[in-house]
């Protein structure tokens, strides 16, 4: 599998993350992209990114090596029709939508089996758009790979070194399995979230006290309910089925916890409490185990010109060498952070005395 020629179809938070790391690691690739308005197009261009100026007719993808799927995914499907005229017989396309087996089904009713490798990068955020793409937003990420019955061993572990290469962590799942597992940890977890804040809507005082004092925990519940609504509506009903079953089974829990806490019984309510506390606390951060060797902490900044300068004199200051420096925005951390890379652990350690020493908040993974 070659990347000497890549297109993007879709070019916003996923496509434009992947197309700046990949841009990063391979100056002399060119890439060719499409979009949903021609602003998308200019914005990339502009940063450097892609060679046209203009959105395109799918035929200027003909000599693409790869075509990467980045648009909401009844789109993506969409696209494959169209698209399998155009390609040249070596082409591999692959997409990065949340849901899979439709996906998957459509390649197979066109015979494209050989040209298609499924992808889905875990990772993202409630923002859309080239302009809030980053090219740190996969790293430490799971990506996962959905081949097809036909793809080769070797075009499989080509495309597994393009996901390490964004600094991912490759895990090949099968179609059908892969839309049960998001259904659960990322489908329903989107659905509770937009239900919830579409209930404090509706009860909310005309003085508008619940939304007046929202704090940290209904904020950390539902921040995913800022996400784009038109992705949101394509993920539900391409995974409709899978979907519904969890909501039902969800739906069941929570009548549960409902009669738990009727009963008054602080043993039962302390069990279930516990239970989900263990669980919650035994999650391990992707890529924990795999990138020890990464000295990097996560502060917190106050959003003010100089914030950044001043961290950095600070570390300067006490003889502190940074490796790279970077505002990032993702999944982990509610707002935005500065990510600073050292060169080794004595470096990451003494920053983190002479920062804390200074009250600032620092995260690491
Ligand atoms: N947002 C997230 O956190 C994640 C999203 N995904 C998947 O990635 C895909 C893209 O999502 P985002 O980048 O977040 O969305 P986005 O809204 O930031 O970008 C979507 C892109 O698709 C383009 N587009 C829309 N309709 C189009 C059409 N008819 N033809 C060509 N381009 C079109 C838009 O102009 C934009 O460039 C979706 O399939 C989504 O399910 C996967 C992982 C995480
Ligand atoms: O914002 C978040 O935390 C997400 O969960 C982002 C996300 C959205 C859709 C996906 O298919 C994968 C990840």
């Amino acid at each position: 599998m070659h990347f000497d020629k890549v297109g993007f179809i879709g070019l916003g938070l996923i496509g434009g993350s992947i197309a700046r790391k990949m841009k990063e690691n391979n100056p002399k690739v060119s890439i060719i992209a499409t979009a949903g308005h021609q602003q998308t197009i200019e914005d990339a261009f502009g940063l450097g990114l892609i060679d046209n100026n203009e959105l395109l007719e799918l035929n200027s993808f003909k000599d693409c090596d790869v075509i990467f799927l980045c648009a909401p995914v009844n789109k993506n499907i969409e696209y494959l029709t169209q698209l399998k005229d155009i390609i040249k017989d070596d082409c591999i396309i692959t997409d990065v939508g949340s849901t899979k087996t439709q996906i998957h089904e459509k390649v197979i009713e066109l015979g494209l089996e050989r040209n298609f490798i499924g992808g889905h990068p875990m990772t993202g955020s409630e923002k859309t758009g080239i302009l809030n793409s980053d090219k740190q937003l996969l790293e430490n990420a799971y990506y996962i790979i959905t081949p097809t019955a036909a793809t080769t061993e070797e075009n499989q572990n080509d495309f597994k070194q393009f996901v390490l290469s964004l600094g991912s962590i490759a895990l090949i799942l099968d179609y059908r399995e892969h839309d049960h597992a998001t259904a659960a940890i990322s489908h329903l977890p989107h659905m509770i979230a937009y239900s919830l804040v579409n209930l404090i809507e509706h009860i909310d005082s005309e003085k508008e006290t619940m939304k007046t004092i929202a704090a940290g925990g209904f904020r950390d519940v539902t921040r995913i309910a800022a996400s784009s609504p038109v992705m949101w509506e394509n993920i539900c009903e391409s995974n409709k089925t899978q979907l519904l079953s969890l909501m039902d089974q969800y739906e069941a829990n929570f009548h549960k916890l409902r009669e738990i806490i009727a009963d008054g019984s602080s043993q039962k309510m302390i069990d279930y409490f516990q239970d989900s506390k263990n669980y919650r606390d035994s999650l391990t951060l992707p890529g924990a185990k795999i990138r020890k060797d990464f000295h990097e902490i996560f502060v917190d900044i106050a959003d003010e010109a100089g914030g950044i300068a001043v961290l950095a004199s600070l570390l300067a200051f006490n003889g502190i060498n940074i490796k790279n420096i970077g505002i990032i925005n993702n999944r982990e951390f509610e707002e935005g952070v500065l990510r600073i890379e050292f060169y080794d652990e004595d470096a990451l350690e003494s920053a983190i005395s002479v920062l804390k020493e200074r009250n600032y908040t620092i995260h690491r993974r």
